[in-house]
């Protein structure tokens, strides 16, 4: 009789379609996201691309993410701290919302040394992805929005699921509360400021992923400036400020003044291989307050405590053990691969003459195809190399005719994609 029940109540739900549906009307932010999330539909195009060519050896060189083991040291400490819970003495349960206190101050000590950064505006995160929207819940939907062009598109999307970017605008592909602050070659990838409307948020991304270049010293001076002067808030993402290599600043905070204008998020899945482990961090300083002079980190730590019951505590022993003598020496050896890894695939675009940007502070290469549409090339390179990239106009209108390349692999999987390269490219003719 129960199973009958059960057919009757299914065959119900066929019979009246419209019983199958709530009464809940669907958010208009939601529906405002018009197209899918850029990183999901590159990972389809991969999968029918393998359905096509199931014995093609597929060099995923698209989502930036990375390769190489997690180092020893690192990993023992995480598993160290795993057998501790089946242990009466070692067993722990939820922990600082903030996260733990001895990996806030490492953090602070690590990369905000001579910043007057402290510990208690560091806030532990399960990743610079997740604090993203965190930070967005500090605001209402009336705040206006900057971001670069092209970005990482999780700002702009936050910001629409958020209701505060206004209707996407199909002549142009741009959202009209948004203000796009164009990046380009001829502009050394930082915005004209003198140009650019006041907005509340400034979005900003160094070193930048996509274009893979990192802001200079006078360029920040010129946006910390700039925040001041409007009164705006600077949401600086960090998150590949280990690949520095030209004595960029690593931090926001490098600035003076910045934190009375700046909030910073950061990762340890680029540095030290956490992408599948979880783990980042904010810094909210103490300083920077709201337009009637109530302090933001107060606000945050609200949201942080309501919203999210901190990193685990497995990650926090590993992200304590990457931030130890031995741990950061092991994976700046992985990091120095990486950097490798985007010389090599530099030299393989340079050597058939074409414009590459970034790989030298970031592990991605912008790489141009001047009159060409970055989905055909994204598509063609796929066709003829077998290699996953990622087209420039999934980061916003910017990155038309460019495509993003990341350097993240094994070493012979880089040479066997500098090798496709360089013998199918100069068959190509794209206009
Ligand atoms: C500028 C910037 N800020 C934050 C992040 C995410 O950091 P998190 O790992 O959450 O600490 C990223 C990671 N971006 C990658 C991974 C993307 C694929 C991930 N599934 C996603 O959907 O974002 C990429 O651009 O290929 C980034 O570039």
């Amino acid at each position: 009789p129960k199973t009958k029940l059960l057919v009757e109540s299914l065959k119900g739900m066929k019979e009246n379609k419209n019983d199958q549906w709530t009464k809940v009307m669907r958010s208009v932010n939601m529906e405002n996201l018009r197209t899918g999330y850029l990183f999901p539909e590159i990972s389809r195009r991969e999968y029918e691309h393998s359905e096509k060519y199931p014995d093609a050896k597929i060099i995923k060189l698209g989502i930036g993410d990375t390769s190489e083991p997690i180092p020893d040291c690192i990993a023992s400490a995480m598993a160290k701290q795993a057998m501790a819970l089946s242990t009466v003495e070692g067993y722990s349960g939820y922990g600082d919302e903030q996260g733990e206190k001895a990996l806030r101050k490492r953090i602070a000590e690590k990369f905000y040394k001579n910043m007057d950064v402290k510990w208690e505006e560091v806030f532990v995160s399960d990743g610079a992805q997740c604090d993203i929207s965190r930070v967005q819940m500090l605001f209402g939907s009336h705040v206006t929005v900057a971001v670069q062009n092209p970005s990482f598109p999780a700002y702009i999307d936050s910001s629409v699921i958020f209701g505060r970017a206004g209707n996407l605008q199909e002549q142009n592909g741009k959202y009209e509360r948004i203000v796009y602050m164009e990046c380009t070659p001829q502009n050394d990838f930082f915005p004209d400021l003198s140009n650019t409307p006041r907005t509340d948020i400034i979005f900003f991304c160094s070193p930048n992923n996509p274009t893979g270049t990192a802001a200079s010293a006078s360029q920040l001076r010129r946006l910390v400036d700039f925040a001041t002067a409007n009164g705006s808030i600077i949401v600086y993402d960090s998150s590949y400020a280990a690949y520095i290599s030209d004595g960029s600043p690593t931090s926001i905070f490098q600035i003076p003044g910045a934190k009375q204008v700046a909030i910073e998020i950061s990762s340890f899945s680029k540095f030290a291989g956490f992408t599948g482990v979880r783990l980042g961090w904010t810094v909210v300083p103490k300083e920077l307050s709201y337009s009637n002079g109530f302090p933001i980190v107060k606000d945050y730590d609200r949201i942080v405590c309501t919203c999210f019951n901190g990193a685990s505590n497995i990650v926090q022993a590993g992200g304590l053990a990457c931030l130890s003598t031995e741990g950061f020496q092991a994976v700046s050896k992985v990091l120095n691969h990486y950097k490798e890894n985007a010389k090599i695939l530099i030299e393989a675009f340079r050597g058939l003459g074409m414009e590459v940007y970034g790989g030298e502070n970031a592990p991605y290469l912008w790489v141009h195809f001047p009159g060409s549409s970055s989905w055909e090339v994204f598509a063609e390179i796929l066709e003829k190399t077998h290699i996953l990239t990622i087209p420039g106009r999934g980061f916003g209108p910017g990155g038309e005719s460019y495509i993003r390349v990341s350097s993240f692999g094994h070493r012979q999987t880089i040479l066997e994609a500098s090798k496709r390269l360089t013998s199918s490219l100069r068959k190509f003719n794209f206009n």
